[in-house]
């Protein structure tokens, strides 16, 4: 995904030693060598679906910021987004029925909240949709990422576990992720320099949420 030459690649390379916490985290590296503690991925499943239900409501402003600042196709590209985290639901309630997580008796863990409160504030119209899109770009590119990696070749990740692992690590949702990627670069592009930061700020965020989301799932908090 880096290489392209955009600030979303420079920004990757810039903060490696973060970029890579966050994407090969030792509950995600546990799932690719078969050590997973399978309660920890029970934490995660069920604080992941509350998180998920959270994004779409995120998703939905980054939309809308679309169609008020952006006259271009990105519309099309976050509708799809927005409409698969339908099917997203229903697997987390296939997934969690699969491993007995009762979905309804769940309450959201701090780190959860915080990320959510993260989501929440990025709602605020005055937040352009430039940080909005690199926002949802890293998003989803740390799970692509981190999943991707439990797939590739010499993996031991548990058979019952590749269901989760492709969802994200698939190359459809590599590809999604670079189109998010191009978005964000074409718009931080044109951004005025005060948006760049705030985006870049907003990056380094979302890769310091998701440590403290893994970590939370392997009750490293
Ligand atoms: C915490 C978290 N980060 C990212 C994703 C991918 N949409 C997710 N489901 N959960």
């Amino acid at each position: 995904m880096e290489g392209d030459g955009g600030t979303a690649a420079a920004w990757m390379a810039t903060h490696r030693g973060m970029y890579e916490r966050a994407t090969r985290h030792p509950f995600t590296v546990s799932i690719r060598d078969g050590s997973v503690d399978l309660a920890a991925f029970k934490r995660w499943l069920g604080q992941d679906y509350m998180f998920v239900r959270e994004f779409v409501a995120f998703l939905a402003s980054v939309l809308l910021k679309c169609c008020k600042e952006s006259d271009s196709s990105d519309m099309e590209t976050i509708l799809g987004g927005l409409a698969s985290l339908s099917d997203e639901l229903s697997w987390f309630k296939k997934e969690a029925a699969k491993w007995s997580v009762d979905l309804a008796g769940i309450s959201p863990l701090s780190s959860n909240m915080e990320y959510c409160r993260f989501l929440q504030s990025l709602d605020d119209p005055e937040i352009s949709y430039t940080v909005a899109i690199t926002t949802f770009w890293i998003i989803e590119t740390v799970y692509q990422d981190s999943f991707a990696f439990c797939i590739e070749e010499g993996n031991k990740t548990p058979a019952e576990l590749l269901g989760t692992c492709q969802r994200w690590g698939s190359p459809e949702f590599k590809q999604y992720c670079q189109s998010l990627q191009r978005i964000a670069d074409r718009c931080l592009a044109n951004a005025p320099p005060d948006v760049v930061k705030s985006a870049e700020e907003a990056f380094l965020r979302v890769l310091k949420l998701e440590i403290g989301f893994w970590d939370m799932s392997s009750s490293l908090s």
